[in-house]
């Protein structure tokens, strides 16, 4: 039988209604995205559910009607969508692999688990405890974020800790931002997931990273061993960086994306430190736009501001 691609829709996290690209059977619908680019060698964004196990990728989310009431489920299925798009449109690259992978991601994994994860072939999310989190695919810039681990696998490998995984967490912070663009919070991250009784939190702001207690200068670089090395603290000097580049006149925030892009895979390394990605883009803004150009201006004065020379 031909499966046929349908829209379906459904309420997300937050109560807001979603279009659904769906799988239709004949008889019944799959949670399964077969209108991407992708699908032309066969790939696809599949949504599962773990029931609040442990085993991955658990069950294929189905529905009789084309009507989805699983609203964790729903914003990981779309917002999956929305991050295939930036990364074809805005980027050029084909799925979390560049070879057009499948993206799998399964909802409801554990129980309170206060967590998302890139487990090097699909994403996982939590459904949080539903005081300091609630689920984790209700945010885009967290989606945005998590798939992102898997791009900087599949790339650079930047290795999960010290510099390296501070730089590993800031790129995911800011594909997730570039992907999210949201204007009224634009600087904040997992603001829409993150404690639910208290409005205007976040995780971490990009902005202002010390509002959240994690340094935007080199002289105030954490050393710990704890969360293997500070790479969810540390972030905030990168992430600083990259705020101060995309916020300079004449800087877009495609063409940041496109130089952070290009310096994470054409340049970074699995042990590139701080100074090694301050290299990598100011390499990837001459590249794309030539070495007196304002963006190659802007980046380098970008990291000399959060002392990173
Ligand atoms: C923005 C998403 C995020 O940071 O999620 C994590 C949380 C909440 C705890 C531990 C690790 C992560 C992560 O994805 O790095
Ligand atoms: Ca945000
Ligand atoms: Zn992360």
């Amino acid at each position: 039988v031909e499966f046929a691609a349908a829209v379906g829709s459904g309420k997300g996290v937050l109560g807001d209604t979603k279009s659904l690209n769906t799988e239709s059977t004949g008889t019944t619908y799959n949670m399964r995205d077969i209108t991407k680019p992708m699908y032309s060698t066969g790939g696809k964004i599949e949504t599962y559910t773990a029931k609040n196990g442990t085993t991955l990728p658990g069950t294929l989310l189905t529905s009789n009607d084309n009507t989805w009431n699983d609203p964790a489920a729903v914003d990981a299925h779309y917002y999956a969508g929305v991050v295939y798009d930036y990364y074809y449109n805005k980027l050029g690259r084909n799925s979390f692999d560049n070879a057009g992978g499948t993206m799998k991601q399964t909802v409801h994994y554990s129980t309170k688990y206060n967590n998302a994860f890139w487990n090097g072939t699909q994403m996982v999310y939590g459904d949080g405890d539903g005081t300091t989190f609630i689920a984790f695919s209700g945010g885009l810039d967290v989606v945005g974020h998590e798939i992102s681990h898997g791009v900087t696998e599949r790339t650079a490998n930047l290795t999960y800790s010290y510099q390296s995984g501070a730089l590993n967490e800031s790129w995911s912070d800011v594909m997730g931002n570039l992907i999210e663009n949201k204007p009224d919070d634009l600087w904040l991250v997992g603001e829409d997931i993150y404690t639910p009784n208290t409005p205007g939190d976040a995780l971490r702001s990009m902005s202002n990273p010390t509002a959240y207690g994690d340094p935007d200068n080199m002289a105030n670089y954490v050393n710990t061993s704890s969360d293997n090395g500070g790479v969810h603290t540390n972030s905030g000097i990168p992430n600083k960086a990259f705020y101060n580049f995309v916020t300079t006149p004449g800087v877009t925030r495609d063409n940041a994306g496109k130089v952070w892009y290009r310096a994470l895979t054409q340049y970074m390394t699995a042990s590139s430190q701080f100074s090694d990605a301050r290299q990598a883009t100011i390499q990837a803004a001459t590249d794309l736009f030539g070495a007196n150009s304002t963006e190659v201006t802007a980046v380098t004065n970008a990291w000399n501001n959060v002392g990173v020379g």
